[in-house]
């Protein structure tokens, strides 16, 4: 069975700031570094062999810091990256227009194709964390893979693994850093294919980011 563990980067400026990211960028805070570490600490002895991040800077200084405690490379995958939030990007949450905070809304509400002018729907960026994560059955026999992501994608992964919509991740706290694992098991009672074991685990960290908790 391959367990895969699912890690959403470490805090990051616009994230303290309340602003959007999507495929924009900002760095991790230092309350960000910290809670990679203390990732890297609690799954440093879980046998991990392959860290696969979002080509994103603030996933891939998640990865390096993870990968130090780990002792493995990092390989890149842009197929991980956050929903592209078009217009939106780099915005103040707080100073959207009531068209602007429709278009965002078009996400959560379950609009088939909505998605923010110049952004990507629901459905394309299920399609391509879904893409990534077969990937990892490709990987040699023993292999246990980290991939770190962001938290809409992730979100959107975990939930569709369920067998919910896509924008159910919106009723998915997975806050900065914290931990969920899919496995790929073959069963003839159970579920066969990927199920969820854990999702949102931050118990290895010692003060979990706001972020979440204030939107
Ligand atoms: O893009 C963003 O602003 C957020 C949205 O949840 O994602 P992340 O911080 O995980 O990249």
């Amino acid at each position: 069975m391959l367990q895969v563990y699912l890690v959403r980067h470490g805090e990051t400026q616009w994230n303290a700031e309340r602003r959007i990211q999507g495929q924009s960028d900002s760095p991790l805070t230092q309350k960000g570094e910290d809670q990679a570490k203390q990732v890297g600490d609690r799954v440093r002895s879980l046998g991990i062999t392959h860290i696969i991040t979002s080509d994103l800077g603030r996933t891939r200084r998640t990865a390096e810091i993870i990968a130090d405690a780990c002792g493995c490379e990092v390989i890149a995958d842009s197929r991980l990256r956050e929903l592209n939030m078009g217009v939106l990007e780099q915005r103040h949450i707080d100073t959207l227009t009531a068209e602007e905070e429709a278009w965002r809304r078009q996400l959560v509400n379950g609009t088939p194709d909505g998605r923010i002018p110049e952004g990507e729907s629901m459905q394309e960026l299920s399609e391509r964390m879904h893409s990534a994560l077969q990937s990892c059955l490709e990987l040699p026999p023993g292999s246990r893979p980290l991939l770190v992501s962001h938290g809409i994608a992730l979100g959107c992964l975990v939930s569709t693994i369920l067998g919910l919509p896509a924008y159910a991740e919106r009723r998915l706290r997975l806050r900065n850093c914290s931990i969920s694992r899919v496995d790929h098991q073959q069963s003839a009672w159970l579920a066969s294919g990927w199920v969820v074991e854990t999702a949102g685990d931050v118990s290895h960290l010692d003060a979990p980011a706001l972020d979440e908790l204030q939107r």
